[in-house]
């Protein structure tokens, strides 16, 4: 029988920004039961409230779990990012309360890199302008600036999960590709790496932009790198909207520089789908701006949904934190015939031998023991006999630097 600290039904779990019913149904049958699921994001004020009475939050992108959130957040012990991007955590505060960030790195990298591909042959063909007249009553039948993508040179920035992706579909179609990242990295197929971003601005005809957020990409596409792009090239976000100066950006399309682009991020986005969206790029007939949906699929967000509710279920049941993004990962095998205790603490030098020591000092056996630390924090994993439950759990709360403890009980519900 799979452990809880709680009785499963009084366990509160918060799900934001449309997750998608799979995770309400994996949760379901993992028996947790007091869920909760909004249509869209919340304001910080409203989720300061929201939060408190909270033990799991699911969010995708929109929703920002900022210090003060967390802070307010008195009972919460994991965080769900039903995306790929985790910038929309501080990651750090959650890690200084012991509350480990899952994520889906993998779910929907294919609908991002389908997206992406597909962009880029509407825009070397000029569709967005033409569709734009069309439904205007127009009719732009003209070959003028329509291209095959066939030997076009698609530069690629950010050659991780989505990036090598989509080299290798681009590929297919005839696409020359090359790509920069800060790491050395082997290409997909003919694919090569260039030595910086600028030579890779200076030669691409399509640039597309695959970069998490981190203090080195913000804003790193700025006027300066637009100008070094061709003449009558195309430009590509679906990563996220800091990483390019959306005014310059405008500038480029007007001076003709672009012949188009695609952009799927921006630097402030709508909360939910009743609230307008303002943007520079609006005036653009040969720009494609889409929502924020290059991972919105139903194939990608049904995984999701259920690759990320598992990795809250395990981490509930069994305290297992393997693939979270800010804590230790630790996987200690199920003792059915155990309790288990979770012990969170700063990572300095001797807390585990005051474990041992306390539990010692209780006359209680440790029948397993796991230990990981990061830089801040250390995580151990303890099964004990199910006789000391919250006895064990008492001595441990004495221990110095203990950021957080939990027992999961097993096959017993208490309070
Ligand atoms: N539009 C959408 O709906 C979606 C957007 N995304 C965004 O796409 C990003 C990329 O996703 P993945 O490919 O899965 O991430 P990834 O982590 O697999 O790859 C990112 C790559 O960027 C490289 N990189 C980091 N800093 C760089 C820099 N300053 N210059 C050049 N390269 C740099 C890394 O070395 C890595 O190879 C995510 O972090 C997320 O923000 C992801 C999914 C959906
Ligand atoms: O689906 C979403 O809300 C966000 C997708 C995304 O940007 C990500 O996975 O990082």
């Amino acid at each position: 029988m799979a452990k809880t600290s709680l009785d499963k039904s009084k366990i509160r779990i918060l799900l934001l920004e449309g997750i998608h019913q799979s995770a309400v149904d994996n949760l379901h049958n993992a028996g947790y039961t007091n869920i909760e699921r909004l249509s869209t994001s919340l304001t910080e004020e409203d989720l300061v409230e929201k939060i408190r009475d909270v033990h799991f939050i699911g969010i995708r992108s929109r929703t920002q779990l900022n210090e003060r959130v967390i802070a307010a957040a008195e009972k919460l012990t994991a965080i769900g990012c039903f995306c790929i991007g985790t910038n929309q955590v501080d990651l750090d505060a959650a890690l200084e309360r012991g509350i480990p960030v899952f994520n889906a790195p993998y779910s929907n990298t294919r609908s991002v890199a389908e997206l992406v591909l597909a962009e880029s042959i509407m825009m070397l063909r000029g569709i967005p302008e033409k569709n734009a007249r069309a439904h205007e009553g127009g009719w732009l039948k003209s070959a003028s600036n329509s291209f095959e993508a066939r030997g076009k040179t698609l530069g690629i920035v950010g050659y991780g999960s989505i990036g090598a992706q989509l080299s290798v579909l681009a590929e297919s179609v005839g696409l020359n590709v090359i790509y920069y990242d800060v790491v050395t990295k082997l290409g997909m197929g003919n694919a090569r790496q260039v030595g910086s971003l600028e030579e890779l601005l200076a030669r691409a005809d399509i640039v597309t932009l695959h970069v998490p957020e981190t203090p080195s990409t913000r804003w790193m596409i700025g006027r300066e790198q637009l100008s070094l792009m061709k003449q009558g090239s195309y430009f590509i976000n679906a990563s996220r909207g800091t990483v390019v100066d959306i005014e310059a950006l405008a500038e480029s399309l007007d001076s003709g520089r672009l012949l188009g682009a695609a952009v799927d991020v921006f630097p402030v986005e709508p909360k939910g789908n009743g609230e307008e969206f303002v943007s520079p790029l609006r005036r653009f007939d040969n720009v494609i701006i889409t929502p924020h949906i290059g991972g919105s699929t139903v194939e990608a967000q049904e995984n999701i949904g259920v690759e990320v509710s598992d990795k809250l279920v395990t981490f509930s049941d069994n305290g297992t934190t393997i693939t979270s993004v800010n804590f230790p990962e630790v996987a200690l095998p199920s003792h059915p015939d155990k309790h288990r205790l979770l012990h969170i603490h700063r990572n300095v030098p001797g807390v585990l031998s005051e474990i041992n020591r306390v539990l010692g000092n209780e006359g209680i056996n440790i029948s397993a023991q796991y230990l990981q630390t990061n830089e801040q924090v250390g995580y151990v994993v303890i099964d004990v006999d199910k006789a000391y439950g919250q006895q064990a759990l008492h001595a441990l709360r004495e221990v110095e630097h203990t950021l957080r403890t939990r027992v999961l009980y097993s096959g017993i519900d208490y309070d």
